[in-house]
């Protein structure tokens, strides 16, 4: 069991367990970069260069520490950018000792989530030595599909190793979350074809006195975390389309709307991998209080010609256009 555990930054003083764990040729051989033996002040280096990048915020690189308060592995994720599409690179290490326990599996899922909610980033690399069975396994778990191989320079092995590539969209990140059955799930039931699901949803358009749109981001631990979308959410059984949108308001943004001040203004219907979604839209210009994100979600206000800055579920993309023409 991976029992808890938690990521936070690295420390001066973690070297020293870095370096004991890494300047091992099991958990160093798998590893691209590193020489073997590793020294000691390379560990040090290497932390204080984890600092800076997080500083510049071209890398994130954590400690991934025990109950214990143990140091039993490290995870980074690397930035990049290349014609307007944002990548993180995705790396770790987990010390023998605690090999097999579903560690690195925890850890990346919980360090993709994050960065899939709160980091520009629409995909997530993996590189992987052919060998490594293990990360393999973690990678595909997590939504990952092989998108090709290569070959790359393993210091501690002294020439070119083959790797497999292995990459994860925002889409298929969620859509490995939402596959797995549930912890009780009887593996003896007769599996049965799930019928498509139309999932019904309201949402606003709201536009303040300069004429700026609300964006609310779609936080960690939802669907397609990290995109930017209209305040609002699903309709109840038996609720009005407007009923439902003014419930919303309140409970995402805290504001009070009236029924009065809803536009209808178009629809959007957008097949999802999982489920169909219909989802009527409102212009509102007149609210009662101050938008805040009451759901940790945060908000943007965003002129019409901006849009396009801001990644938005596919479902939304059409709306932009009439939203420009309006505004
Ligand atoms: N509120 C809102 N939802 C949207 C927009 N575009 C879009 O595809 N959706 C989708 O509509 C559904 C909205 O449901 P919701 O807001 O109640 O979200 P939720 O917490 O139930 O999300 P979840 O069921 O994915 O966890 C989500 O699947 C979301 O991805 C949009 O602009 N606003």
């Amino acid at each position: 069991m991976a029992g808890t555990f938690c990521l936070r930054g690295l420390r001066p003083d973690d070297a020293g367990a870095i370096h004991a764990q890494v300047n091992d040729w099991n958990v160093i051989r798998m590893l691209s970069r590193l020489p073997f033996p590793y020294p000691r002040d390379l560990a040090e280096r290497w932390i204080a260069s984890t600092v800076q990048q997080a500083e510049a915020r071209t890398a994130y690189h954590f400690a991934i520490e025990n109950q214990a308060g143990a140091v039993i592995g490290c995870i980074g994720l690397t930035l990049s950018q290349t014609d307007g599409q944002y990548r993180g690179s995705l790396g770790y290490w987990i010390g023998r000792e605690y090999w097999r326990q579903g560690i690195a599996t925890l850890a990346s899922d919980r360090l993709c989530s994050w960065a899939f909610a709160n980091l520009p980033v629409d995909t997530i690399e993996a590189s992987v030595a052919q060998d490594n069975v293990a990360s393999v396994a973690v990678l595909n778990k997590l939504g990952f599909r092989q998108t090709g191989a290569a070959t790359q320079v393993f210091t501690a092995r002294g020439g070119n190793v083959s790797v497999l590539l292995f990459s994860a969209s925002r889409e298929s990140f969620d859509a490995a979350h939402e596959s797995k059955p549930p912890a009780d799930a009887d593996a003896s039931a007769e599996q049965t074809e799930e019928p498509r699901r139309l999932v019904l949803v309201v949402a606003a358009v709201l536009i303040d006195t300069n004429n700026r749109i609300l964006l609310a981001r779609r936080p960690e631990g939802k669907t397609l975390a990290g995109l930017w979308e209209f305040p609002g959410g699903k309709m109840e059984p038996g609720e009005a389309p407007e009923t439902s949108l003014i419930r919303e308001l309140r409970e995402e943004l805290g504001i009070d709307a009236s029924r009065a001040c809803l536009a209808p203004f178009t629809f959007v219907s957008h097949s999802y991998e999982k489920f169909d979604l219909l989802m009527p839209i409102y212009l509102c210009r007149q609210w009662q209080g101050h938008p805040e994100g009451r759901e940790g979600q945060k908000l943007a206000w965003v002129e019409a010609c901006d849009l396009d800055q801001y990644p938005m579920p596919p479902a939304d993309i059409p709306v932009i256009p009439f939203l420009r023409d309006l505004l």
